[in-house]
């Protein structure tokens, strides 16, 4: 399912991006005492602070619930999920059709919010946030992957990775030496100028992976990765997103498949049916 659209979207109480000390800081400035620098091959300082309150988890769902209203109708697309992930792991998501895998993970990523109960990532309490926190924390804290790759067909793979600092003010030359490191690690250091005309469908996905990290993300999102890919190329990209849960320190990353054997290479896997965890 693609990503809700603004019609989709549950409203947005105004509020900041950070309301309340949050449980984890992510900073790619130097670490402040106390802080914890986890230098990965992907990374750079990618600093995440736990802040001393006994909690860790990445990510906490309590009583989730999300709601949508076709006229008189309603679904429940998550009934009372109940979730609590850990950073620094690979965690699949399945489950049967309509069992509201994609629900969860547009709410793990700020793009929908919660009819009812509780959503925090890195500390934060995503149903708190209006639109402009929304999109702050995505653009700051959440990478994603889509089936589709999202890549834009005028630029060239460099650019692509690049793209997510533009909107970050910083101009795209000088945040090229950064998205040719990733595309190197990616496995395209040979690819850099290319379009995605120019790419297999695997290395457009490595593009759309390199692109997802470039912000330094806590979480990485991927919803069915390998869907368009054949299976070769599949399992080059499953290991690309292991790596990337188990390189970068404290990152998770979480995958919607429908495919067992993708989800089998994850660390955890996760059940959802009827909107729970099964
Ligand atoms: N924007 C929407 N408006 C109305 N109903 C929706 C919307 N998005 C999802 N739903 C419904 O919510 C339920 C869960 O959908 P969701 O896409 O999360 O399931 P899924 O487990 O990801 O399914 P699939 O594996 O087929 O992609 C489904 O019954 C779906 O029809």
């Amino acid at each position: 399912m693609p990503p809700p659209t603004s019609t989709t979207t549950g409203s947005r109480r105004s509020n900041s991006i950070r309301p309340g000390p949050p449980r984890y800081s992510r900073s790619s400035s130097p670490p402040a005492a106390g802080s914890t620098d986890r230098c990965s091959r992907f990374g750079g300082p990618a600093t995440i602070t736990p802040v001393a309150d006994g909690e860790q988890n990445l990510v906490e769902a309590i009583d989730l619930v999300r709601e949508y209203r076709l006229g008189e109708e309603r679904v429940r697309a998550l009934d009372g999920l109940d979730l609590s992930l850990a950073g620094g792991r690979f965690v699949s998501v399945v489950g049967p059709s309509g069992a509201g895998k994609s629900t969860l993970l547009h709410l793990m990523g700020a793009l929908d919010t919660p009819t009812s109960g509780t959503i925090r990532v890195a500390g934060v309490d995503l149903g708190s946030l209006d639109d402009a926190a929304a999109s702050e924390f995505r653009r700051t804290t959440v990478g994603f992957v889509f089936q589709f790759f999202n890549l834009v067909p005028t630029m060239s793979a460099w650019e692509n990775v690049a793209l997510p600092r533009l909107l970050d003010s910083q101009s795209l030359r000088k945040a090229k030496p950064r998205a040719i490191e990733l595309l190197e690690r990616v496995g395209l250091g040979d690819r850099v100028d290319h379009r995605p005309s120019e790419l297999s469908g695997g290395q457009m996905q490595r593009v759309a992976i390199a692109r997802s990290l470039i912000m330094e993300p806590a979480i990485l999102l991927a919803d069915e990765p390998t869907g368009n890919l054949d299976s070769a190329t599949g399992a080059s990209v499953l290991e690309l997103l292991s790596d990337v849960a188990h390189e970068g320190g404290d990152r998770l990353v979480v995958m919607v498949t429908h495919d067992p054997n993708a989800a089998s290479v994850a660390d955890q896997t996760i059940t959802v049916r009827d909107g729970k965890i099964a």
